[in-house]
């Protein structure tokens, strides 16, 4: 776990505020990690030894493990014992139920003991409201993220509905931090929708966002941090696909780490023009 300042400080002495996507499909790695009898875990060994010092998170989307049954568990489950203790361990599980059946997704992705996984944080969404995330809340060390105003083209279908206090999603983000303050709570918000930042800080000033798209998906990374850093970074910038898939061949993990090492150098410049390094 790392806790609010942790994660400061980790950003200011890593000089990065990367988070590395670990959405892997066993059909997009090199053909010859087949030989190895976890073939997704070593690609994400792999991967995690040559990018470890330019990133402070990694975020494993459950669904490329879930497709692939017992299989992909035992591969998520020895990632996430693999991940760095220096770096936030997320799980992309985008999880919304009632609480008794939220408690149980607590337990699959917060509690070793019982699951074999020991994640820092999870995604949620907030559809079904309260009592669905504070189930995760009760884990007193670990981070909930919720959906806030994602990348997706699917968001103007409800999160631009004008609730009377303007957008859905600023709704959400000021309902949300009366559930937690933001050393438990961080949002999501899309690379996609830089232009938004400006509002959301007015709502979030003190929150840190998880902000996916950059790389496939186009979103600006300068002008995310352009509307959306704050005094202490305040961003955990994602890109997945962008960096695992840099390669098809036997250099997959050094082709990995020279974007990454792009990512990180620009991340470096935001951090020094806004003045948190
Ligand atoms: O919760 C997320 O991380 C998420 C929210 C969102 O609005 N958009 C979004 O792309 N994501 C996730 O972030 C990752 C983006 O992957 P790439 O497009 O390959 O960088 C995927 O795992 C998505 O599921």
């Amino acid at each position: 776990m790392l806790s609010r300042s942790q994660l400061i400080e980790q950003i200011k002495q890593k000089r990065t505020f990367l988070c590395i996507g670990l959405d892997t499909d066993i059909d997009k790695i090199p053909a010859f990690l087949k030989e190895y009898p976890d073939p997704v875990f070593e690609f994400n060994k792999r991967i995690i030894d040559a990018t470890r010092d330019l990133c402070i998170a990694y975020k494993p989307n459950a669904a490329f493990y879930e497709a692939r049954g017992v299989k992909g568990l035992l591969s998520l489950i020895a990632t996430q014992q693999y991940l760095p203790k220096d770096c936030l361990n997320i799980i992309d599980a985008k999880r919304g139920d009632i609480g008794n059946t939220s408690d149980n997704y607590a337990r699959a992705f917060f509690d070793q003991q019982n699951s074999g996984m020991d994640f820092d944080a999870i995604t949620v969404t907030p559809y079904m409201g309260n009592d669905s995330v504070t189930p995760y809340l009760k884990y007193d060390d670990k981070w909930v993220i919720i959906l806030a105003l994602t990348s997706s083209a699917g968001s103007k279908d409800f999160q631009y509905l004008n609730t009377g206090e303007g957008f859905l999603y600023e709704t959400v983000i000021k309902k949300a931090n009366t559930w937690a303050g933001a050393d438990r709570l961080m949002f999501v918000v899309g690379a996609t929708k830089s232009t938004e930042f400006t509002d959301i800080r007015k709502h979030a000033p003190d929150n840190f966002l998880l902000v996916p798209g950059v790389g496939a998906q186009g979103g600006s990374l300068e002008d995310v941090c352009k509307y959306g850093m704050t005094k202490d970074c305040g961003l955990i910038v994602n890109s997945s696909r962008g960096i695992i898939y840099a390669s098809n061949g036997e250099d997959f993990a050094e082709a990995a780490r020279a974007e990454a090492l792009k990512l990180q150098q620009q991340m470096q410049q935001e951090l020094e023009k806004a003045g948190v390094i």
